[in-house]
């Protein structure tokens, strides 16, 4: 445990306080009036016990009934306090914690982050794991009470003897010990996080109903299930080993503390037996060391769970730190432009994915001028959807820049930026919520905008979906969710409505916008797009960037990038690119050869 987790800790029970004072407030003061409750049970019985052996009946009595109702008043805490303890828990964790670890992990700027192992690793231990946290927080809590209880027994014990808090050294090593074993645990489930995050993706991929035709077809699900196997083999073996450390650990501790104990209650019997002590200090010390056995016990789990914490401990301030070094923007950001006058320029752009060797794009030098069709070209695998990411900023260049009207893009405020950007990407998502709010979303402020939704569902072609669905346009997505599936292709154009919800975009990108529709809907598409390319370029020098396997349908574009292995081989517009019988003419040809009735 280091310091790092007690500040941690300090901080969750800070917002605990700030979100709901009383509760905590409650909460603290009956752990606290909890870890008396067994000193007073304990005074109260030797009491008694003495008035007995004393004559003094009214003593007695008196000591008989405290200790009967401290007993009484430590079982009505106990329930009290694990109502409280779980309400907070809940309360915390899953309302405010959770939001915001979500929230962080979304805010993150670019999608390098989500390509990084180790980043991959933390977001999966993490996520789901505010509730966690909270608990662990409050167990650390418990901890400290548990210790102070601990800290009274030890005291009535020297009472008795003072030799009797050299039990303090004993009572200290199962704790100590187990927190050592814990750590084994711990490390185990970080190292195999790797394992585990393989098996799960197999497992879903074998489930789930997207990845299940292929598998039936290809039959891999035999093989799919031994690879998942095999990782769930890798991560239970790490953890086996680990327990089995951590088991040895605990052992010992426990050792340790049954010979310190034996030995003290040698002592005090041996005092009383020499008439040094008396019978109610024997009924003292065997009381409080039942309970020190217990609180030792309460002290270990309390412990334990903080450490088992910090398997999400470890991983969350991983992540807070990473977010907050990645989140910062560059001082001086500079602001958006409202209009673009120039356009784009590239300047000789090199980039490749974080962790590959291989450059994605090359060298890429252009010019996109503002209010220009730009159609980006080339065979799978050409570079294509990462300049149009490069131009989202969801990557920075590895050397070259991207300048938006003279201003390099990195400089200019992200946020901003994507504010005055459209895009639908060839891996659109799939919002499974109601058909309005799937549009809506592409321009939050205008979520409920119904007139701006409709519009942006006429520039996707996609009003006769609409007119199909049950509810119109408050029909629920997703049989999830009880509501209506719809196919590939008219997911498509849920994503390319969501895309034109924003009207006033200085970059409008189209990533394979028709790979999943038909070619009627193709056609439409793409006479939608050009014209509302012309819009926006009036309206603001937008730039409309369409990437495209099919160059029949581009030939309208302004400007025609080529792209060949990652490098631009060739740029300019369609008859150009004809007349210079270069690689698109070559491809041009070989496409309309192929999509031609006759094949010929
Ligand atoms: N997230 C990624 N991580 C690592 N490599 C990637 C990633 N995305 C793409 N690549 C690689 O970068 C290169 C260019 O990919 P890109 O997706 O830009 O090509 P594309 O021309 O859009 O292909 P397609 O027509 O198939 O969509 C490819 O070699 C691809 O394997």
């Amino acid at each position: 445990m280091s310091w790092r987790y007690v500040r941690l800790w300090a901080e969750l029970l800070g917002v605990s306080w700030r979100l709901y004072p009383g509760q905590t407030a409650a909460a603290l003061a009956v752990k606290a009036a909890s870890a008396t409750v067994v000193t007073v049970t304990a005074l109260a019985l030797r009491a008694a016990v003495d008035g007995v052996i004393q004559g003094d009946p009214e003593a007695a009595v008196a000591g008989a009934a405290a200790a009967a109702l401290a007993f009484a008043v430590g079982i009505y805490l106990g329930g009290i306090d694990a109502v409280l303890h779980m309400l907070l828990v809940e309360r915390v964790g899953l309302l405010h914690l959770h939001r915001q670890i979500h929230a962080d992990i979304a805010g993150l700027e670019g999608l390098d982050h989500l390509e990084r192992t180790d980043f991959l690793d933390r977001v999966t231990v993490v996520r789901g794991a505010a509730w966690n946290l909270m608990f662990g927080m409050w167990t650390a809590v418990d901890a400290v009470f548990n210790a102070v209880k601990l800290a009274l027994l030890l005291t009535l014990l020297g009472m008795v003897s003072p030799w009797l808090l050299v039990l303090l050294v004993f009572a200290a090593a199962p704790i100590w010990f187990d927190q050592r074993g814990q750590r084994l645990v711990t490390n185990a489930e970080t190292d195999t996080a790797e394992a585990m995050r393989l098996q799960r993706h197999l497992f879903n991929l074998a489930t789930e109903a997207a990845g299940g035709k292929e598998i039936r077809v290809s039959g891999s699900g035999e093989e799919l299930a031994r690879r998942q196997a095999d990782a769930w083999n890798e991560v239970t073996r790490g953890w086996f080993r680990a327990r089995v450390g951590a088991a040895a650990w605990k052992l010992a501790g426990w050792s340790l503390f049954t010979t310190g104990f034996a030995a003290g209650l040698w002592l005090v019997v041996y005092r009383a037996a020499n008439g040094t002590g008396t019978v109610g200090d024997i009924v003292l010390a065997v009381t409080v060391a039942v309970s020190l056995r217990d609180s030792i016990q309460d002290t270990v789990f309390g412990a334990n769970e903080a450490m088992r914490g910090a398997r999400v401990i470890e991983p969350y301030l991983w992540l807070r730190d990473y977010v907050a070094a990645h989140r910062d923007r560059p001082a001086g950001a500079r602001p958006c432009p409202d209009t673009l006058r120039e356009g784009v320029t590239f300047e000789r752009v090199t980039f490749g994915y974080p962790g590959t060797e291989r450059r994605a794009l090359d060298e890429v030098s252009c010019h996109l001028p503002a209010g220009s069709v730009i159609a980006v070209v080339g065979e799978y695998g050409s570079g294509k959807s990462t300049l149009v990411k490069l131009l989202c900023k969801f990557y920075q260049p590895d050397s070259g820049a991207i300048l938006v009207d003279g201003t390099r893009l990195s400089e200019l405020d992200t946020e901003g930026w994507r504010a005055r950007s459209s895009a639908a990407f060839q891996d659109f998502g799939r919002f499974k919520i109601r058909f309005a709010e799937t549009v809506g979303v592409g321009d939050l402020p205008h979520l409920g905008h119904s007139g701006r939704v409709l519009a942006a569902v006429r520039a996707a072609d996609a009003e006769p979906l609409v007119e199909r669905l049950p509810d119109g346009l408050d029909t629920q997505l997703g049989r999830v969710f009880e509501g209506v599936e719809l196919s590939e292709g008219q997911w498509q154009k849920t994503a390319l409505a969501r895309a034109s919800m924003r009207t006033e975009p200085l970059l409008f990108v189209l990533d394979e916008p028709t790979a999943s529709l038909d070619a009627h809907s193709e056609h439409a598409i793409f006479e939608r797009y050009m014209a509302r390319a012309r819009e926006l370029a009036a309206r603001t020098g937008a730039i409309t960037v369409i990437v495209s396997h099919r160059f029949s349908t581009v030939t309208d574009a302004d400007l025609i990038l080529v792209l060949d292995k990652g490098r631009l081989v060739e740029s300019g517009s369609h008859a150009e690119l004809m007349a210079r019988g270069g690689r698109y003419a070559e491809l041009y040809g070989i496409q309309a050869t192929a999509y031609s009735p006759t094949g010929a």
